[in-house]
């Protein structure tokens, strides 16, 4: 896919510096960042929030693709992240680190950087949008964890199948239930032991005719009556009803089938580190994991690695975050022996009001109105929340009806809010836009045929002309806004 990339577009400072987070510059004009993070997991933001805090004013490119807010955007409970007594769901933890980051005056893009520069000084970051230079980078992209690709995947995803069993091994869902892993390896073997505290038995489905992991890992899932090595064995797919019941399984040398009733099934399969935008530049290891020094220091000075990238074998939220710590505290200490510190002062409001600026803050702020009733409702104005409003619009409006369903624990929900709020604000007059939260309207949702969140749908004269699922990106829904009103208003 071809992309615009701006020149270097952000305006070059005066001094001091009236900046979007309400924060002003107190050293000579540049237009060259502190600090560029790219990442919005808990490395990132954290990495953020100290480097904000230090007044250094970072730029995090959040991401797009990947989601905004990392792996836990994915997750529904966190049970293990400090501070939270009660658990705190995934996305709600990563919505209060960005504030964090956001109210300490870090400027955020949800935009991917696609090219990095780290042989040239500053070094350059293009992201879709932008061009920026920076005297330090913090590299936050984390790992994904990789998937099996079965066919009912995505239906039984955080419904019986997760990729962390260090996470999700002790909900309800698993207690005193039969649960499979997956994998023959160190991570696959050690999970499958770990789950034993929680699971009434546990089975080890590993493809080869023996254990890749270490021997005495090996032996400890061998010799523990409550979990069964199942040798051959393959995974083609999964059943279930609201949950997974079980899995299909085959020989993988005789191709003789037979199902496992289980109520969980856990990859241990391993990881894949996002660094393919640093490959070349910064040194890595066999597999694509970041080589560091000093815990977060790599083979570029002046460029830091934070979270999973580099981990190879923690890879929990709390340690993302203290990586990132340690990255910022780093990139700082850089920054000042070499002479190359920007110092911005905090606005009074930055420690006050919980909002800096940032794009993704500019946008939030234009939420959907509350939920219309018979007496709020007023065909008027553009933006409406709820199946009243909805049912109301579909007779009555002569507009483009623009609906975005979404669910409160729906990470990928978050994402989108403000993006479609953003254009939505671009059709002011010309299209009328309704949210909709699934969980509060489910009739409505039933009745449009809703499957998942987000989805976004549309509706001219009666009809429902569009439907999208996921999120994407801002020209996406201007292309198609625009087959139906004629301009696109922006570029
Ligand atoms: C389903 C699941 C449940 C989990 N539950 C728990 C739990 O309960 N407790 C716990 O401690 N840990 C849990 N984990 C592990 C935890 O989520 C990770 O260890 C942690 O998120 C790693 O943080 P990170 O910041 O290093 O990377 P990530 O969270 O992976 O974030 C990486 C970020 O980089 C961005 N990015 C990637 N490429 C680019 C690019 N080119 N440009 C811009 N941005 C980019 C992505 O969009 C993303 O925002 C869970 C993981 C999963 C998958």
């Amino acid at each position: 896919m071809s992309r615009r990339l701006a020149p270097a577009s952000r305006p070059v400072p005066t001094t001091p510096r009236a900046t979007a987070a309400g924060a002003s510059a107190t050293q000579p004009a540049s237009d060259v960042e502190n600090v560029v993070i790219i990442g919005s997991g808990p490395a990132g933001y954290t990495a953020a929030i100290y480097a904000a805090r230090a007044n250094l004013k970072p730029v995090v490119f959040e991401g797009f693709r990947n989601g905004r807010g990392g792996q836990l955007m994915t997750t529904t409970e966190v049970e293990n992240f400090p501070g939270f007594p009660e658990g705190v769901t995934g996305p709600d933890l990563m919505d209060r680190m960005r504030k964090q980051a956001e109210r300490w005056g870090s400027e955020l893009h949800t935009e991917d950087v696609e090219e990095v520069d780290l042989q040239q000084r500053p070094f350059v970051i293009k992201s879709t949008e932008r061009t920026l230079r920076a005297h330090s980078v913090i590299i936050a992209t984390g790992a994904t964890a990789k998937r099996l690709g079965l066919p009912s995947e995505l239906t039984f995803w955080s419904k019986g199948i997760s990729a962390c069993a260090i996470c999700d091994g002790a909900s309800p869902l698993f207690k005193n239930a039969e649960v499979a892993v997956v994998g023959g390896g160190d991570s696959a073997t050690e999970e499958a032991v770990y789950l034993t505290k929680y699971a009434k038995h546990v089975h080890l489905l590993v493809r080869g005719e023996k254990l890749r992991a270490s021997k005495a890992m090996a032996d400890r899932a061998l010799t523990n009556p409550n979990v069964t090595v199942h040798f051959n064995t393959g995974i083609e797919d999964a059943f279930g009803d609201e949950v997974l019941r079980g899995l299909k399984l085959y020989n993988t040398r005789t191709s003789e089938k037979r199902t496992l009733n289980v109520q969980g099934l856990f990859y241990g399969i391993g990881h894949t580190p996002n660094s393919k935008l640093i490959a070349g530049q910064v040194e890595l290891d066999d597999v694509g994991y970041v080589k560091v020094q000093h815990g977060v220091s790599t083979s570029v000075p002046g460029v830091f690695s934070a979270g999973d990238l580099h981990d190879t074998e923690w890879r929990q939220a709390i340690t993302a975050a203290g990586s990132g710590c340690m990255a910022a505290l780093s990139a700082e200490r850089y920054l000042t022996a070499n002479g190359l510190v920007r110092e911005y002062k905090q606005a009074d409001e930055a420690s006050g009001n919980g909002h800096g600026a940032g794009n993704g803050g500019a946008e939030e702020k234009q939420a959907a109105a509350s939920t219309d009733s018979p007496d709020s409702f007023d065909i008027n104005q553009d933006k409406h929340k709820g199946q009243y409003a909805l049912r109301k619009l579909y007779h009555e409006s002569d507009r483009l009806i623009c609906v975005m369903y979404s669910s409160p624990s729906c990470g990928p929900c978050r994402t989108l809010k403000p993006i479609f709020n953003g254009v939505m604000d671009e059709y002011q007059g010309k299209v009328h836009y309704v949210e909709i939260d699934i969980e509060q309207d489910p009739e409505i949702a039933e009745a449009a045929g809703v499957m998942g969140t987000p989805t976004v749908q549309m509706f001219k004269d009666k009809a429902r002309v569009e439907q999208l699922s996921g999120v994407k990106m801002k020209k996406d829904y201007r292309e198609i806004i625009s087959r139906y009103i004629g301009a696109v208003v922006a570029a």
